[in-house]
């Protein structure tokens, strides 16, 4: 094939330059695509694709205008596309083209979206450490270079050093993470649009695979040398200065993600740097850990379904700005651990809550104010332009308002919010507002090249060229009167264009009666067009005017854009302060609307929630109120103090001594109850309320004791992945994994149903095996609903295990859900109750309560054999994994939990109400069953009946049946 030459020819050997996805060529005043660049253009975009012929073989061609590439640019990038940007510019000889820019997701100025959009590097380091050294705190040894050879995440001595950076606003964190969880939870907490992978990271498939699974960022591949040790050191020194460098002490691979960073913004973002002025650290440990999962689970920004409408964030964001909005999601992903921030975050909203008028003001005052982070990003990129100039001005002037607003309201004038915004300079901010002030005009044109951008009076040459332009115009628009009383000509006009320049058209009937000095330069139909030596020399004055005009107002303009530009650091500080009062305001006006109340929170131990609620169902439902009590509660000043290994050690020697189960601190709370009563909403509800509280919200409850949780874990279902390729057991013991690992007695666990996706026996060992552990071993606060009813016995053994159920009305047949937590356990799952609200045909939901009647009646729970009236439970044995039968008068099956002292009837599979039988039943040996029984009876035993479908549940019964009657026989 002969290679293409000419333009397509140039277009291909640019684009061999580059890795960006696709190229836009300028070619004169069209952005042009060609070949399959422009194929996708005109697919993603909807662009018309025509075809550009080279050397005999035709080439697909998009383009857009020159002065419209802005729109096309972000669609593509928001599309996930890196697009590499060719400008032309004038040689001696004709023109040349070259890569000006490459826009990546990361490092898109334009975006059209309000949500902070994070550009990260993750680096994995090894790490050997010299004991000598570190241990008199020298810092340890770090090799950042490719370890491809194996994954980076099967090495325990591997370290990883994050960056992220938010170009449209200069924000600029760095962290640290010990492995590749707190990786992925600090990757879910940011989640950045684009992610340059280190050079040992780009091996790690399983490391990018979760990336991939977890968030939606394009990965990008960056020259490995950037992360290397040395020079990122002396990027990240050269952008921040040595000062806040060697004072945060950062280890190698953090400051390797953040040159790498910076190098990546520097080649395609460059401009934008000068607004990334302060590096601040995001330690983990400021912050409540929220790993991916729970955020998901607890729907914070998105729904499960993945919708924005229905997450929590939606719920209470009564925002007025977008700053103001990402910065309340950013707590909402970031729930703070400090009892200052949170008490002052607090004494702002309860102050705003209670000052309606005061609040409306301020609202109506912030609702005016334009995205200053992201104004200061454009300035330092030169690619702001007077309006967005006068965007700053006007949202400088808001500043003062608010502090007005808030000293004269009683409320707010004693609460932290005067500090807040006392913050930024104030002074200087008042400058550069009086500046653009006087700079600007009043209403200026989005382009910065054609003139009236500056307001008269700023400086006196453009002053005076405008009143000479003026002058001229006048000269021009009494023009024809003139000439046309001067000679005595009829139909005469003066007007400009850009071929004839300036002339006097005169109508045809007296065109032939022009004075002399009047040169012909056009004829038309009906009139001709003539110059004068007069009119040549003035349009030459007014040429020569408005060029220097516009180069002035340019320079003028620029000199502006560059006084912002330097203030980037304060415009981030005002809008910073304007959107925290603006997500303080949002908490006031839900809280005030809503009914919420101040929680009271405190560093020690216990969580105590009277009557509360939902924070997003209670939009939409009557909700029931409900108590939560988990932890010690009250133990404000002490609780902190005693580690839990040795708390549950004592609890253990009390309950041994006094009973288990009785305590006043329930720590591990079983919620059982039927399907669909409410349980997952309960404990979901919670961790709103536990999160909230430490966003320093006011939370839906009556009353509210909050002990801050360093991290809140959550494990519900997980039907999203199954598309992924995990089965849901893998994900969900992935889930468990993740908790039992990194759970503290400091944290807060939901666990909604555990071991539901294998056989039961195996379900309930390990749901058991986690409690045992999550109680003695880890003493996380924690809340367990479940439909194994024989996890309600745990509370026998365990001193800190509390039995709540979600109570329903029986009559008559009918269930009515009560939504209300009552003490103690629960044995009925209403299955078929549900089954029936679902729609299953009656015969199938009749015969299955015809089902459930009998195997309650005859056969599961209590066996009786060989015509003997003496019930046996079928007791679950844990260390057999087995369901054993054991006679109602106590004698103990084989081990388990139960022969430690327990209450044995209460580990039946029927729990309390067969306990209940079982007590009034006269204690007997239990009877022999002969073989066919006894095999019926196991395969009853091992029947999932909530794994099963109904209609193959209802044959398998009838088929049992069968066999019994045969066996009766
Ligand atoms: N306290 C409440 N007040 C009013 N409505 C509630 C309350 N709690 C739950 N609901 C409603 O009840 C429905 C079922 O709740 P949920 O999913 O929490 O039940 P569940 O017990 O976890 O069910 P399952 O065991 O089947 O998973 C939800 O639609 C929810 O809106």
């Amino acid at each position: 094939m002969t290679e293409a030459t000419g333009i397509v020819g140039e277009f291909l050997s640019l684009k061999d330059e580059t890795d960006a996805e696709l190229l836009a060529m300028q070619c004169g005043d069209f952005y042009e695509f060609f070949g399959d660049d422009a194929e996708v253009v005109g697919e993603e975009l909807d662009l018309k694709v025509t075809s550009k012929s080279s050397q005999g073989q035709s080439y697909p061609m998009a383009g857009v205008p020159y002065d419209d590439l802005t729109p096309y640019l972000t669609g593509l990038v928001e599309r996930g596309y890196r697009v590499a940007v060719a400008e032309q510019y004038e040689t001696e000889g004709g023109h040349a083209r070259e890569i000006e820019r490459v826009v990546t997701p990361g490092t898109l100025l334009e975006t059209r979206d309000a949500d902070a959009q994070y550009l990260a590097a993750i680096v994995a380091a090894d790490r050997s450490v010299d004991l000598d050294s570190s241990a008199s705190g020298a810092h340890a040894e770090w090799s950042s270079g490719d370890t491809s050879s194996r994954s980076a995440t099967d090495d325990a001595d591997v370290a990883y050093g994050l960056a992220f950076a938010d170009v449209t606003t200069g924000q600029f964190l760095v962290a640290s993470a010990a492995d590749v969880d707190e990786v992925l939870t600090e990757c879910y907490r940011f989640g950045p649009v684009e992610v340059l992978p280190g050079p040992a990271v780009r091996n790690d498939d399983e490391l990018l695979g979760a990336l991939r699974e977890r968030t939606d960022a394009a990965l990008s591949l960056h020259d490995a040398e950037a992360f290397a040790p040395k020079r990122a050191a002396h990027t990240v020194r050269e952008q921040f200065g040595a000062e806040p460098v060697d004072r945060l002490a950062l280890p190698e691979p953090t400051v390797a993600a953040a040159g790498a960073v910076l190098s990546y913004v520097a080649e395609t973002a460059a401009g934008v740097l000068a607004s990334m002025t302060r590096l601040r650290t995001h330690h983990g440990d400021d912050h409540v850990t929220l790993d991916a999962t729970t955020q998901r689970n607890l729907e914070l920004t998105e729904t499960m379904q993945g919708e924005r409408d229905g997450s929590l964030f939606d719920t209470i964001d009564h925002t007025d700005s977008s700053a103001g909005a990402r910065l309340l999601a950013e707590w909402l992903k970031r729930p703070s651990r400090s009892l200052d921030t949170l008490e002052r975050r607090q004494k702002s909203v309860a102050a705003l809550a209670s000052a309606a008028l005061a609040r409306d003001e301020i609202r109506e005052a912030l609702g005016e104010t334009a995205d200053l982070e992201r104004l200061a990003s454009r300035a330092t990129h030169g690619s702001a332009d007077a309006r967005a100039l006068c965007s700053v001005r006007d949202t400088l002037a808001v500043l003062p308002r608010l502090a007005e607003a808030i000293e004269s309201a009683p409320e707010l004038a004693d609460s932290p919010l005067s500090e807040i915004v006392d913050e930024p300079d104030r002074e200087a901010a008042a400058t550069l507002r009086e500046s653009l002030a006087a700079a600007l005009a009043a209403e200026p044109p989005s382009t910065i090249t054609q003139g009236g951008v500056i307001q008269h009076g700023y400086d006196d040459e453009l002053d005076e060229l405008i009143e000479r332009h003026e002058e001229l115009r006048a000269w021009l628009d009494s023009l024809a009167d003139r000439e046309s009383n001067q000679h005595g000509l009829s139909h005469v006009s003066v007007g400009r264009n850009k071929t004839d320049g300036y002339y006097i058209q005169v109508g045809r009937s007296a065109a032939d009666g022009v004075p002399d000095h009047y040169e012909e330069i056009k004829q038309l139909k009906n009139s001709k067009r003539f110059t004068t030596p007069e009119l040549d020399e003035k349009e030459r004055e007014i040429l020569r005017l408005e060029e220097r005009r516009h180069d002035l107002e340019y320079d003028l303009f620029c000199e502006l854009r560059e006084r912002v530009a330097d203030c980037a650091e304060l415009l981030q500080d005002v809008g910073r302060t304007l959107a925290t009062v603006d997500a303080l305001a949002s908490l006031a006006s839900h809280a005030a609307a809503n009914g919420w109340i101040r929680p009271d929170l405190h560093d020690g131990d216990g969580i105590n929630i009277e009557a509360g609620r939902h924070p997003v169902v209670e939009q939409t439902t009557e909700f029931v109120p409900n108590d939560a009590r988990l932890g010690r509660v009250g133990s404000v000043t002490d609780g902190a103090a005693e580690s839990w290994a040795d708390r549950a050690a004592e609890l253990r020697a009390d309950a041994n001594s006094s009973g288990a189960g009785s305590g006043d601190e329930p720590r591990f709370v079983v919620v059982t109850g039927p399907n669909m009563s409410g349980k997952s909403t309960y404990m979901r509800q919670v961790a709103c309320i536990v999160l909230l509280a430490q966003v320093g919200s006011f939370v839906p409850a009556r009353e509210a004791e909050i002990g801050l949780v360093d991290g809140i874990f959550t494990r519900v279902g997980a039907l999203d992945e199954l598309a992924q390729g995990r089965s849901t057991f893998m994900v969900e013991m992935n889930e468990l994994s993740n908790i039992l690992h990194a759970a503290t007695e400091d944290s807060l666990v939901i666990l909604d149903e555990v071991g539901r996706g294998t056989a039961t026996y195996d379900g309930i060992s390990i749901a058991w095996a986690a409690t045992e552990y999550l109680h003695n071993e880890v003493g996380a606060k924690t809340l367990f609903a479940t439909h194994y009813h024989e996890l309600t016995s745990l509370g026998e053994h365990l001193p800190r295990v509390a039995n709540v159920h979600v109570a329903a009305d029986e009559r008559d047949g009918d269930v009515t859900f009560l939504r209300t937590i009552r003490e103690g356990p629960t044995d009925r799952s209403y299955g078929i109750h549900v089954a029936d609200l679902a729609g299953v045909p009656d015969p199938v939901v009749d015969r299955a309560r015809d089902v459930l009647d009998r195997l309650r009646e005859e056969k599961a729970i209590e066996a009786r054999g060989g015509g003997s009236a003496e019930p046996v439970q079928a007791v679950f044995d844990l260390e057999s994994g087995t369901m054993q039968t054991a006679s109602a008068s106590g004698a103990p099956p084989s081990g388990g939990p139960g022969a430690e002292g327990g209450n044995r009837d209460a580990a039946t599979t029927d729990g309390g109400a067969a306990s209940a039988e079982q007590a009034d039943a006269q204690p007997a040996d239990p009877p022999a069953l002969d073989p066919d029984t006894e095999a019926v009876l196991d395969e009853l035993a091992s029947l999932d009946v909530n794994g099963t479908a109904p209609i193959e549940l209802a044959s398998r019964i009838q088929e049992l049946q069968d066999r019994l009657d045969g066996a009766e026989q």
